[in-house]
Parts: C-alpha cells; structure tokens; sequence
C-alpha cells in the first residue's frame, strides 16, 4: 500500500445543475485521523464523500495526497487507483456469493494467490468477530453481520483511507453502539486514515478526532468533539449539537473582565447575566459589540441539562411546568417564563405538570450568538 503523510481538500466545489451541493470545502486529514462529516439530510456529505472517492466529478477546486494531485475537475485518479476504500449504508454484499467470496473479490481481481487470499479473508474475518462464516450468504445473515462483512470486504483491500457512509443507519439502536465501537477499534487497530459520514450527534461525538459540521454545501465549523459540542461556531451548529433555549434578546451590557466577557442580557423582560471565556470572548468581542452598537438582536443557547433548580444561584428565575416528560435518571421539562417564552430543562429532581418552580443558570452555560455566529 503506499502511504500518505497527509490528504488535503481545497476549495472543492460541486454543483449539479444549479444546485450547489458543495461550497468551497477545505479540510486537511493527517494519517490515522478519524474524521466525521456531520449534518442534517442534503447538506452535501455523502457529496464530499464521492468526490474524495472519485466517483462524482468535482466542479473546481483541487484534492492532493500530500503533494500529487488526484483531482483538479480536468484531470481525475479513477476511484480504483486512489487506493480508498468505501462502505456503504445499505451494504452493498453481493447477494449470490458466500461471505468467503465476497471478502475475496476484489483480491481475485488483483489475481493475488489462492493461499494469500485465504490467510487474508481469514485474518479480516477473526478482527470483525465473524469467524466460522466463510460459508454463508448475506440472506443468512443479520443486518450487523451483514454490514460486518461490507467493513471486512473494505479492509481486506488495506485501503490507504476508508470512508463510511452512514455505515449503522439501518442498524437497531444497541447494535449500533456495540458496532460503533467495533469501527473505532479496527480504525485504531490498523492506525488506517478514515472519513465517516452521520447525521447522529452522538456517534459522531463518540468516535471522531475531529468533526465538519456541514450545512447546505457550506462547512459551518471544524473542532475536536470537545470544540464542538462546548464552543460551537454558531446558532446552526449550537442547535445541531443539542443546545436549546434559543431566544433572541437585546444586549444590556457589555462588561470586560480580564479576557473575559460579561453580557447582560434582556429576553423579552427576562434578565439573564452570561459569562464568556476567554476563547468565546474573543472570537466573538467584536461582533457582540456591533450588536451592542447597532441594537441589533443576539441569540441565547443555553443546554437543558445546564438549568438546575433551586433556590439560590445566579440567573434565578421563576417558571410554570407546562409538560413532563419521564426520561428515568432525568425528566424532559417544558415550562414557560412568566413572559411566556418556552424553556426545555432536564431535571433530576421530580416536578409537576401546573407547578411553579424556581430555577438558576450558571452564566457561563448561557451561549450568546449574533445572527452570523
Ligand atoms: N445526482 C444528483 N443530482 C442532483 N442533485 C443532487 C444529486 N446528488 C445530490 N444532490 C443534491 O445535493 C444536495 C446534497 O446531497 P447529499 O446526498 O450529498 O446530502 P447528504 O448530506 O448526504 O444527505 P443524506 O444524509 O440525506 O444522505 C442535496 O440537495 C441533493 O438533493
């Protein structure tokens, strides 16, 4: 196999027709990195996905693996000489061979010898815990085992990058995670580069290096899961990545605190102080003062499970319970302040559908956006 240091996206554009699926995509992938394309359907990830494995044509812009060229929209590396390998959602097994044929196939193609392809279809076989299944035919088989075998018919190819499309969407939910797990592990098992594509915040959390948020075409923000899910770019990934409570609301001050940053702010007559760090302070300073200037509305992001009740805490509020939902260590709550605006919070302690509650927000969980991040 021959090896890459790095694979290397710029600028890569894809239209079909008047549709533009892709905006400018840049993104650099060293070695063994897992990368997780994330967002909502038609956002353009399984578009990216194609490009990179050559199977649609790019509109401009250029893919390099470390300093060759593979694709610049004139000259193009067919899919089969770009050495990636792909899994698919729906599998794609071929249904009239065994499991030992299928994993085959593409050695045969390569004509490699009968005793190497055994050893080969074996050893991928015993990483994918599918031992002893030489024999069988996909309609034989569960949709996890099934999918097992499209992963080992992947790697047997010891492709220099693999990329999943949606590998667990057809998977039950407890398959998934047992199976997530299994990718990750043979990921870092052969230190093998890979590209995944989910709409699932959660496995996308889970298994990533880093992450490409992705919304119509346009990559909305690149960050270790951590990045993401505490620091997101803007309203869109804020609201991807399990923030709620958004609520537009006017800037009352803005008060620097060392290289922090304190907003207060006003919801609709609700007062609430929110605390930026260092980092948030200041990649959003400036627009938060034009905001200010300009009296123009900013967005609050606040996570259910950041609102505790109680008595005593900054931020204290009153609301009235409108809806409850039993979640076991936890309960879904929609209340209402008493302007009306809807809060979600998520509660360990049990409350009523009707009953008032008191509730405090540590100013530092209060995310404030403009409207352009
Ligand atoms: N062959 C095609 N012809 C025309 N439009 C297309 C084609 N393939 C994709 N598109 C459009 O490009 C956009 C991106 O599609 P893509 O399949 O990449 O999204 P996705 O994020 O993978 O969605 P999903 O999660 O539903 O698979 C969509 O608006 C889609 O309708």
């Amino acid at each position: 196999m021959r090896d890459f240091k790095t694979f290397t996206i710029k600028n890569v554009c894809k239209s079909f027709g008047p549709k533009q699926a892709l905006n400018n995509f840049n993104l650099t992938l060293e070695k063994g990195q897992f990368i997780t394309f994330l967002g909502p359907s038609g956002c353009g990830k399984s578009t990216a996905l194609n490009c990179i494995a050559g199977l649609i044509p790019i509109t401009s812009g250029a893919m390099f693996i470390d300093d060759e060229c593979i694709d610049d929209g004139v000259h193009s590396v067919p899919p089969e000489k770009r050495e990636f390998g792909m899994v698919f959602q729906n599998y794609a097994l071929f249904p009239h061979l065994t499991v030992f044929n299928n994993i085959a196939f593409g050695l045969e193609l390569k004509k490699l010898d009968k005793q190497v392809i055994r050893e080969r279809v074996k050893s991928v076989l015993k990483m994918v815990h599918l031992e002893g299944y030489e024999e069988k035919f996909p309609n034989q088989m569960s949709g996890g085992e099934q999918q097992r075998v499209a992963i080992a018919r992947c790697i047997v190819m010891e492709p220099r990058l693999l990329m999943l499309d949606e590998p667990l969407s057809n998977l039950d939910a407890k398959l998934r995670i047992d199976m997530r797990y299994e990718i990750k592990s043979i990921h870092n098992r052969l230190q093998i580069s890979s590209i995944y594509v989910t709409h699932d915040q959660q496995e996308a959390l889970a298994l990533s290096d880093r992450i490409v948020v992705m919304k119509s075409g346009h990559i909305q923000q690149v960050g270790t899961p951590e990045e993401v899910y505490s620091q997101p770019a803007n309203l869109f990934v804020a609201d991807f990545m399990g923030f709620r409570n958004i609520w537009p609301a006017e800037i009352e001050t803005i008060t620097e605190g060392g290289a922090e940053l304190e907003v207060r702010l006003n919801v609709q007559g609700v007062k609430l102080a929110s605390r930026l760090g260092p980092e948030a302070a200041q990649a959003k300073r400036a627009g938060l003062m034009a905001a200010f200037q300009k009296r123009q509305p900013v967005y609050t992001a606040i996570r259910p499970e950041d609102i505790a009740l109680g008595e005593n805490g900054p931020n204290q509020q009153e609301c009235q319970v409108d809806v409850v939902e039993y979640l076991g260590q936890t309960s879904q709550v929609a209340a209402s302040f008493t302007n009306g605006v809807r809060i979600d919070l998520r509660p360990e302690a049990r409350v009523d559908q009707g009953e008032t509650i008191r509730l405090t927000i540590a100013p530092e969980k209060i995310q404030v956006f403009t409207k352009e991040g």
